[in-house]
């Protein structure tokens, strides 16, 4: 094997999150084409357009000899218009050119034979003596993306899974919304959203009402369809940047991009609204209860969970198929911090 290409695999390999794993793709791929801008999309069905792109990197040469990384740079006008007109043609690995006489390379990447993500590459001098490297690399990638999927991911609902809620949190925790992906960049031309003055990130637990009962009254197989079609309704219903999980048995979690309190319940009212009218084949309408609190700087993981967690237990309590908030239940004096009645633990 070329030693290039053995060098940036295994530099690549070497990351264990999807996250790092992606970002460590886009800067060994602009390391290897230089004076080229590398963008990774990542689609979605459920948004318009269908995909988003959720970082981009430019090397410059300094005159010092120096390297200069610049993450997250404004996409050509040219890729953004291709793109946007042949996506759905983007399938397998496309050549193209553009009126601003820049080469473009777009490679898929497809896990399970879906496209997941897509890795556009474009350059004012052709690269076309590469391409074999970058088809390589890719492929590579392409089954390490489907391993990492595959530990990061719930198998029945295709949403994070409860170890990789751990990492994020985690994560968000230590760098408050400055991680590089699932991250608005405005630089790229994506939604153009400003954030609203008091605007927090938010922890939002979902649990569906009496589950145990639809299990016993029509069987597993419809219990697990039931949170199937509910994991696909909060895809569809929350933003690109929200970040979904399915925690544990019929208990979701949802990171709120930064939002009003005002907002939050609003998206979180008209998500357990709908769920409540909408009627699933076989088994009709269900409820959920949802409990959510606000994520800061200074929490420790555990905290905001069980915060959400008390929020939904007084949702739990007080009928069901509704939303609490825990910093209002707390300022309404209706629960206490740390102690509850019948409630021992001290925080
Ligand atoms: N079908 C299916 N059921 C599951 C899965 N994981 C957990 N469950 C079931 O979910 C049910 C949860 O029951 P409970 O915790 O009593 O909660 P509930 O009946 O929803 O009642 P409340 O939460 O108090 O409204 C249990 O019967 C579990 O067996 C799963 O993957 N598939």
């Amino acid at each position: 094997m070329d030693n290039e290409i053995f060098e940036s695999i295994l530099k690549i390999t070497e990351k264990q999150d999807s996250d790092e794993f992606s970002l460590s793709i886009v800067a060994t791929l602009a390391e290897i084409i230089p004076d080229s801008v590398v963008a990774l999309f990542e689609y979605c069905q459920f948004t318009t357009p269908p995909y988003q792109c959720i970082t981009s990197l430019s090397i410059e040469q300094q005159d010092s000899d120096k390297l200069r990384y610049l993450w997250d740079i404004k996409l050509p006008a040219s890729s953004h218009q291709y793109i946007r007109d042949h996506y759905q043609a983007l399938t397998h690995l496309t050549e193209y050119q553009t009126n601003d006489d820049r080469y473009h390379v777009f490679i898929p990447i497809d896990i399970e034979g879906k496209v997941v993500f897509g890795l556009e590459i474009s350059s004012l001098r052709s690269f076309r003596e590469k391409l074999e490297v970058l088809v390589a690399i890719t492929k590579v990638c392409q089954n390490f993306y489907a391993i990492l999927s595959y530990s990061e991911r719930d198998s029945l609902t295709g949403l994070y899974n409860r170890r990789t809620y751990d990492n994020k949190l985690n994560s968000l925790l230590k760098n408050q919304q400055s991680s590089q992906l699932h991250h608005y960049h405005p630089e790229l031309e994506q939604e153009t959203r400003l954030l609203l003055p008091n605007s927090t990130t938010w922890l939002a637990i979902f649990d569906i009402d009496f589950f145990k009962k639809i299990n016993d009254k029509f069987g597993h197989a419809y219990g697990d369809e039931v949170l199937l079609t509910l994991s696909q309704f909060m895809q569809q219903s929350f933003r690109n940047n929200d970040l979904l999980f399915r925690y544990g048995g019929e208990e979701f979690v949802l990171i709120l991009e930064p939002v009003p309190f005002e907002q939050a319940v609003q998206v979180l009212n008209n998500f357990k609204t709908a769920v409540a009218q909408y009627k699933f084949p076989m088994v009709g309408h269900i409820t959920i209860s949802c409990g959510f609190a606000k994520i800061s700087k200074k929490d420790h993981p555990k905290t905001v969970f069980d915060c959400a967690d008390k929020a939904l237990y007084y949702a739990k309590e007080h009928g069901r198929n509704s939303v609490y908030n825990y910093e209002l239940l707390l300022e309404q004096g209706q629960i206490q911090h740390g102690i509850e009645e019948g409630d021992i633990e001290l925080f």
